[in-house]
């Protein structure tokens, strides 16, 4: 049977992704999309690169009629009103990966500090699986709700995290230090994303203050065992898409070769993470769901690289793949 999949939030970057890695995939097909602005729309109008290839139409449909119509929703929307979308979609019975940083954290207290907003449904905090199937798969299958990961914190988190949990580095000395694409800031215009302000330069932000920075140590906690203390800072970089971290490390007595072993033995059997020997380019990954990392000695700190493309691992392609695992297909179907 195809798996029938809709998208809330359609006219943005994330929920194009989707559109068009299901039109490769063999067992899932995207049958409604919705918007608050392009009622009426087709898919196709509002993103041309889909033009002849998917013309579903953009409709207001209310989380009743979009459940009846779907098997899981993808809700491609921001912070805040995504998790509202949610809960309305969950009690009508659908299955839904949320895009947003809703429940990607465990705290209330921390999601509200690190967002400036109340959540609109706390009592789901903390009782979310977060949507990385590297480390999650299980919890993912049964999932009525899937925290899609942020794109930073996937190209942080899968580096870092076996390294904290087998002790091989100092938990209070991380530095992540990451460029992204444009697409990463969405498509709705604001002033930052505009050519003239990004194309020829390279800019900070967010230093000292960006809200995936407790969304990576609450992670690495999680999965290491061990709580963590990092410095985050993000640049964006005049490409349209991509992400490179660069992650300056302190080992407790290892080399950047014990780093390789261990991450190959952690994802001997993830099909998306591959540590490898050259070092990484945003470019190796571009529009495809693999992550690929190194480590090298660098004095008495080792600099780990790891390149995701923002809008496939760092997004769209990390929903498939969950909604791979929680309908029961191999992670890599249609990927
Ligand atoms: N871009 C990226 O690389 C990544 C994005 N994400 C997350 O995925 C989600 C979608 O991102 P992206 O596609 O880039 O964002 P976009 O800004 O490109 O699109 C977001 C869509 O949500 C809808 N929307 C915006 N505001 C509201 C609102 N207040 N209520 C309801 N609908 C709204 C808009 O549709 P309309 O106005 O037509 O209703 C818009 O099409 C976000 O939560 C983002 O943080 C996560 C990882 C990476
Ligand atoms: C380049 C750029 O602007 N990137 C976005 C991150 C996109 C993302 O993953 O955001 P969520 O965690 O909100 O889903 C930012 O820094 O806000």
């Amino acid at each position: 049977m195809t798996l029938r999949v809709g998208i809330v939030g359609a006219t943005g970057y994330t929920a194009l992704e989707v559109a068009r890695l299901l039109l490769a995939h063999p067992e899932a097909e995207l049958v409604a999309a919705t918007s608050r602005a392009e009622d009426g729309k087709s898919i196709a109008e509002i993103h041309p690169s889909l033009a002849g290839r998917c013309d579903v139409p953009i409709e207001t449909l209310d989380p009743a009629a979009l459940a009846k119509k779907c098997d899981v929703v993808m809700s491609c929307l921001p912070h805040g009103a995504s998790a509202e979308t949610c809960k309305q979609l969950i009690e009508h019975g659908v299955r839904v990966v949320d895009f947003s940083a809703d429940f990607r954290l465990s705290s209330q207290a921390t999601y509200e500090k690190w967002y400036g907003v109340q959540h609109p449904w706390p009592e789901r905090i903390g009782k979310t699986v977060y949507g990385l199937p590297e480390f999650f798969a299980d919890q993912i299958r049964d999932a009525d709700l899937v925290a899609n990961p942020g794109c930073y914190p996937t190209s942080a988190i899968l580096p870092l995290s076996p390294l904290i949990a087998k002790q091989m580095i100092e938990a209070n000395d991380i530095i992540v230090d990451s460029k992204s694409g444009v697409s990463g800031a969405g498509r709705s215009a604001k002033i930052g994303t505009l050519y003239c302000e990004v194309n020829e330069s390279i800019a900070a932000y967010g230093v000292g203050s960006h809200r995936h920075q407790p969304e990576m140590a609450d992670l690495v906690h999680r999965i290491g065992g061990q709580e963590i203390s990092l410095v985050f800072t993000p640049h964006l970089t005049p490409m349209d898409r991509g992400i490179l971290s660069t992650i300056y490390v302190r080992p407790r007595g290892g080399t950047a070769k014990q780093v390789m072993e261990c991450w190959r033995e952690q994802y001997a059997d993830c099909p998306f993470v591959t540590p490898v020997d050259h070092l990484p380019a945003t470019k190796h990954v571009a529009g495809t769901n693999h992550v690929q990392m190194t480590a090298r000695d660098a004095g008495d700190r080792i600099v780990l690289v790891c390149a995701i493309d923002n809008l496939t691992k760092g997004a769209s392609g990390a929903a498939i793949q969950n909604m791979n695992v929680m309908f029961g297909l191999p992670q890599t179907t249609g990927l």
